[in-house]
């Protein structure tokens, strides 16, 4: 679609980066090469992008684009092999306690051993939290994600939508500053992921915690995010960082019926398929 359909959608061609004041995470010149018995694999080539407090940035980008490589990079879960990840200024150079993350597969992070809320509490117990502190915030998550009723139930007991709000509170009940989810919702029906992604968008409005969502689904990007950044395919570099202009109160029918939901998602389906195609944003200043 060329730019002129839409001429109103705020975009930019590399990461948005922010005043200091307004950023929580830094991501500055990340570069990650894996060295495989076949050769070094170039998974990510130079990323660098802020995200503010309370933002909720969701991450597109093709298959095999490097997502999944950045949030652990970001996690501190895996070193960049160049360039930073700042948060608050720090630079992480492993598991950041005020950093919380939910993977798709809720079934193998669950302990099947452990009751619900022992699950939610394990992280809260193994950072020294108090009893009596760590049952107040166990039962404040299992709440909030609406599960207050099973606390005593075993993992293996709920449904997969369930499951992943146990997931869900584990991570909150933690109090994380920033959120990562890489694609949290993917093995679950269309109904629970509706009800799945109202429940982020109101912890985060809740909590003013800063999320950074993966998804696939480009309709769930826009829906969700205040801001998604659209990655290149591999070796990956931003393509785009564009502004959800959708009011901020978001209703599953009413903002998914909107004209602008509709630019917004032709606009982020467009340019997955430009990234696909290998098209990269330095291809765009050659054909200015
Ligand atoms: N541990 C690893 N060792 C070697 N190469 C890897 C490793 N993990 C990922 N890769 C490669 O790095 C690239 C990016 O992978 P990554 O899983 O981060 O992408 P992704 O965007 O999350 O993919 P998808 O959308 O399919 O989940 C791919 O080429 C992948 O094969």
């Amino acid at each position: 679609m060329p730019p002129e359909d839409v001429p109103d959608i705020a975009v930019v061609s590399r990461g948005r980066t922010l005043p200091p004041e307004r950023t929580l995470l830094s991501v500055r010149g990340l570069r990650k090469v894996y060295e495989t018995g076949g050769g070094a694999v170039e998974a990510v080539r130079d990323l660098t992008f802020d995200l503010g407090r309370n933002e909720l940035t969701c991450l597109v980008g093709p298959s095999g684009s490097g997502k999944t490589t950045l949030l652990k990079c970001i996690a501190g879960l895996l070193a960049p092999t160049s360039g930073d990840v700042l948060l608050d200024g720090k630079r992480v150079t492993g598991p950041p306690k005020k950093m919380a993350v939910v993977f798709q597969e809720y079934g193998r992070s669950l302990y099947p051993w452990l009751r619900v809320a022992d699950n939610v509490g394990l992280p809260l117990r193994n950072a020294g939290v108090p009893a009596a502190r760590r049952t107040a915030l166990v039962a404040e998550a299992l709440e909030s994600v609406g599960l207050a009723h099973v606390p005593r139930a075993y993992p293996w007991q709920l449904s997969g939508g369930m499951q992943q709000r146990v997931a869900i509170a584990r991570a909150i009940a933690y109090q994380p500053e920033v959120l990562l989810m890489d694609e949290p919702f993917a093995a679950v029906d269309a109904q629970t992921r509706a009800d799945l992604e109202d429940l982020v968008r109101s912890v985060r409005e809740r909590l003013g915690v800063t999320v950074l969502f993966v998804t696939h689904d480009i309709d769930e990007s826009v829906y969700l995010g205040t801001r998604v950044i659209i990655l290149s395919s591999s070796p990956t570099v931003v393509q785009e960082d564009l502004v959800v202009d959708l009011p901020d109160q978001r209703d599953q029918l009413e903002t998914r019926a909107l004209p602008r939901f509709t630019e917004l998602r032709h606009h982020v389906y467009e340019q997955i398929q430009l990234a696909k195609r290998g098209h990269r944003p330095e291809d765009e200043k050659v054909a200015d």
